[in-house]
């Protein structure tokens, strides 16, 4: 069912600093900042050939990622993300299978404009799980 790592992504409170240290220090090339309204972040990506690095920041307090940052101030590790080649076959497989598909089960459009997912991370050894619509 899996397919490419497309991206892994950290939590950070402060998109800007930690953009900066990606470019600075690490003498990354990054995007452009995404705000994503419809997840409650912005994002900014690290391309890095093979797969991608995925800095996020909270939109507001009602952020999906507030919880994380609350128990990480510094930020850290939030998800990994995945293709898959048909996402709501992988969803129904998984549904199948009791995994937990998070939110209302139906997938939504992502930074990458492809349909994404989240999987519950208790339930795929505490790590925070998305599928993206290769
Ligand atoms: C799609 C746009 C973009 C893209 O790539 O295209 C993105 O990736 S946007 C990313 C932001 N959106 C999401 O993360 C959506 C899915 N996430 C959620 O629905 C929540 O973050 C959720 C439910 C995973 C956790 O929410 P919250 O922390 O408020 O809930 P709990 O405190 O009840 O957490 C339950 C339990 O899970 C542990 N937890 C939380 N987040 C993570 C994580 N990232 N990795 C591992 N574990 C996590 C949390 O500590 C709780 O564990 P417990 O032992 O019960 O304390
Ligand atoms: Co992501």
């Amino acid at each position: 069912m899996l397919g490419r790592l497309n991206h892994v992504a950290i939590a950070v409170p402060d998109l800007a600093a930690a953009s900066a240290v990606y470019r600075d220090t690490l003498g990354a090339k990054l995007s452009k900042p995404q705000a994503l309204p419809d997840h409650g972040v912005t994002v900014v990506f690290v391309d890095l050939g093979n797969t991608k690095v995925e800095l996020l920041e909270p939109l507001d307090a009602a952020s999906p990622i507030s919880g994380f940052l609350a128990k990480n101030p510094a930020g850290g590790m939030h998800h990994l993300c995945y293709e898959v080649d048909d996402i709501l076959a992988a969803r129904d497989r998984l549904k199948a299978k009791g995994a937990r598909v998070l939110g209302d089960g139906e997938p939504k459009i992502g930074a990458h404009g492809k349909p994404v997912l989240f999987l519950h991370p208790k339930d795929f050894a505490g790590t925070l799980v998305e599928l993206e619509q290769a």
